[in-house]
């Protein structure tokens, strides 16, 4: 049974935090795929359709907490009828979520449950450390832990010179270099993607994520640039999965959602890819400095003195400014719902008034 489950994903801890949904006759099974309103999940019966019950919905806050590719679920089964409903998702330790636009802004989870995220990046023209700088803050801002890869060497005399540059600003990230097209520098990713092991792949629109996935699954499991129709999401691969098993016992994800990811509310993550910027921060004579004019600062120091780059600092700084305008972006969402709310509320009132 558990030998099943084993293959995508499950370990004793998801089984432990499992057995309260046990002791109410559920299976566990993990999301593969969503559709509009059904999510494909593997269980011990197989492949199964399931739909979200009806108390799950009415209690979702909203659609953060709805479920996601990566999830683990706790399922009742009809497997007669290759369906099952879900009744519960079990708490995820790593998440990447984008910002939807409606009435108001709401978070919604595009990938849960990774180890590992690939920033790929390809060593063609396009190579950019600024751009491998913005995933990093993603990736720490998940909870998984970033690798980051270059691909397409096979098209770059300047391989050592990217490295460093990588190295500069991503301290203790592990960096592979890789060509899907020569088969090189694949056999090192194994331990990411060996038994248990689950990650998701980050990187711009070309850079060769989805030849990356069918060199690793050993099979056109993913459309790529070459053949892609206008679907955007290979629906000519026959079996289009968004958690892909690997034949070394690992998982890939690769969603739609994965490609749409913006910078918000990654405050830790910011913190996390620019530790050396802020531990220069953290001396400033004034804890509220703003590096701007005032006395004793030793951000202004270090950009002088060359310890610190000034390209990595105006890169956080940028960051840093994104972020702030989505916060601000949000409050004023929540403040316009609020002042809403309290229309509605004064109508009401008003009615009630001229009723009585
Ligand atoms: N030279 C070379 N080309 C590659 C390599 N890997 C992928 N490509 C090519 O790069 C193009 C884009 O590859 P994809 O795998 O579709 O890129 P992707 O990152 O999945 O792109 P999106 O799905 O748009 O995000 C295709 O023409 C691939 O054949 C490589 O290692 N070397
Ligand atoms: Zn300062």
């Amino acid at each position: 049974m558990t030998l099943i489950l084993r293959q995508w994903g499950w370990n004793p801890e998801w089984n432990e935090r499992f057995e309260p949904w046990r002791r109410q006759g559920c299976t566990p099974g993990r999301v593969a795929l969503e559709h509009k309103h059904l999510y494909t999940v593997y269980t011990e019966h197989g492949e199964l359709l399931a739909e979200v019950a009806g108390k799950l919905r009415y209690e979702a806050a909203g659609r953060a907490e709805y479920p996601a590719v990566g999830d683990w679920v706790a399922l009742s089964v009809r497997p007669e009828e290759g369906r099952a409903t879900i009744r519960g998702i079990l708490p995820r330790f790593s998440k990447f979520s984008r910002k939807v636009a409606g009435s108001v802004t709401e978070e919604q989870i595009v990938a849960t449950n990774m180890n590992t995220v690939f920033i790929v990046t390809s060593l063609n023209q396009d190579f950019n450390v600024r751009r491998v700088e913005r995933y990093l803050v993603l990736a720490w801002e998940s909870g998984a832990n970033p690798v980051v890869l270059l691909s397409k060497a096979d098209l770059s005399d300047r391989i050592e010179e990217a490295v460093s540059a990588v190295e500069s600003v991503a301290v203790g990230v592990p960096i592979h270099v890789i060509s899907s097209l020569e088969n090189k520098g694949l056999d090192a990713l194994a331990p990411y993607v060996g038994e248990g092991q689950t990650v998701a792949l980050l990187g711009s629109s070309g850079v060769g994520k989805s030849t990356l996935i069918n060199r690793l699954a050993g099979a056109d499991v993913q459309a790529t640039g070459d053949i892609r129709l206008d679907d955007g999401r290979g629906k000519h691969t026959t079996t289009h999965r968004e958690l892909i098993a690997l034949p070394g016992g690992g998982l890939l994800i690769d969603t739609p959602g994965m490609r749409e990811l913006q910078l918000w509310d990654a405050d830790d993550g910011l913190g996390a890819s620019f530790q050396d910027v802020e531990q220069f921060a953290a001396q400033c004579r004034f804890p509220d400095c703003r590096h701007d004019r005032e006395p004793g600062c030793a951000v202004r120091t270090a950009l002088s003195d060359g310890s610190l780059d000034r390209a990595r600092y105006q890169s956080y700084v940028k960051l840093q400014k994104e972020l702030a305008y989505f916060a601000r972006k949000e409050d004023k969402a929540l403040q316009a719902a609020e002042k809403n709310k309290w229309k509605k509320i004064h109508q009401a009132n008003k009615k009630r008034h001229i009723r009585t």
